[in-house]
């Protein structure tokens, strides 16, 4: 890990290697961030499944290149959006293969892959899981060190389905207290009011519980503080509104 990250930052200090700015795109199921993520990558609407796997979509808004990570919402997807942000020191390589195994692991479990177990009936879970943590730990070295630093999160909430406020809170909640992610901005967007209904600013704000939490929309220097960015921008995806003055808020702490 330590060579690869010098690696890196010679090309880098050579300009052959450019850092991006790596986004994550976290939120409930249905809270629009497959949406998001093809608006602001080709400006097309399009019709989506719920995210099964992680993906990733290199884009550029503004001058900052970026790569955003779409990471699926639903209960069991949940799981994996720790191992996008843990910070893993150099010599836990070896942790590094174990997370990402745990993310093919979680993955295999929510598409009911149990394929291998039928085939190999006698195999004990130790040892399939240690062939596959042999075979994904090279992978290991690229894939999950190209996600660890994050620099910044996109958290979707649906403003209509104000039922699940709560549930929304309690993820937001544990992302805004994970010491990984300390100090990284949060841009929140309440999405989809362009439906009639929707809970206003002030009501999303209430309900997450971030009253007095933002930090200002226009331009506000935080760099000498120790506040993290954070602020909340309604915006409706379908209708092209909103976000672009959230990210625009967000790229002045990238
Ligand atoms: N009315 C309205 N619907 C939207 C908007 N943005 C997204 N949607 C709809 O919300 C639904 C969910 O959108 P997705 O982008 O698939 O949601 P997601 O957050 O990726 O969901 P998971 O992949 O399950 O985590 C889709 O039917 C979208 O068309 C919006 O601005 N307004
Ligand atoms: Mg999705």
């Amino acid at each position: 890990m330590f060579i690869i990250d010098w690696f890196y930052s010679v090309l880098a200090s050579l300009g052959l290697w450019q850092k991006e700015a790596k986004i994550l795109f976290l939120g409930l199921d249905n809270a629009g961030k497959t949406t998001l993520l093809h608006m602001l990558k080709d400006e097309r609407l399009v019709q989506h499944q719920p995210t099964q796997y992680p993906t990733s979509e290199e884009l550029s808004i503004g001058k900052i290149k970026f790569k955003a990570f779409d990471l699926g919402g639903h209960q069991i997807a949940r799981r994996v959006w720790k191992d996008y942000y843990a910070k893993i020191s150099c010599n836990e390589s070896f942790m590094a293969g174990v997370l990402f195994s745990r993310a093919i692991f979680t993955d295999m479990l929510y598409n009911k892959v149990d394929a291998f177990e039928q085939h190999f009936p006698d195999t004990t879970e130790f040892t399939w899981r240690s062939y596959y943590l042999l075979l994904m730990l090279p992978l290991s070295h690229f894939d999950l060190f190209s996600a660890v630093h994050v620099d910044a999160v996109v958290y979707l909430v649906d403003a209509y389905d104000k039922e699940r406020f709560a549930e929304s809170k309690k993820e937001l909640d544990a992302l805004l207290s994970d010491e990984s992610l300390a100090n990284v901005p949060f841009l929140i967007l309440g999405n989809k009011i362009d439906i009639p209904y929707a809970a206003s600013e002030d009501e999303l704000r209430y309900h997450l519980g971030l009253t007095n939490f933002t930090t200002g929309k226009g331009n506000v220097n935080l760099a000498d503080s120790n506040v993290r960015p954070l602020e909340v921008f309604m915006c409706s995806i379908v209708r092209k509104m909103g976000y672009g003055d959230g990210f625009k808020w967000m790229s002045q702490y990238i």
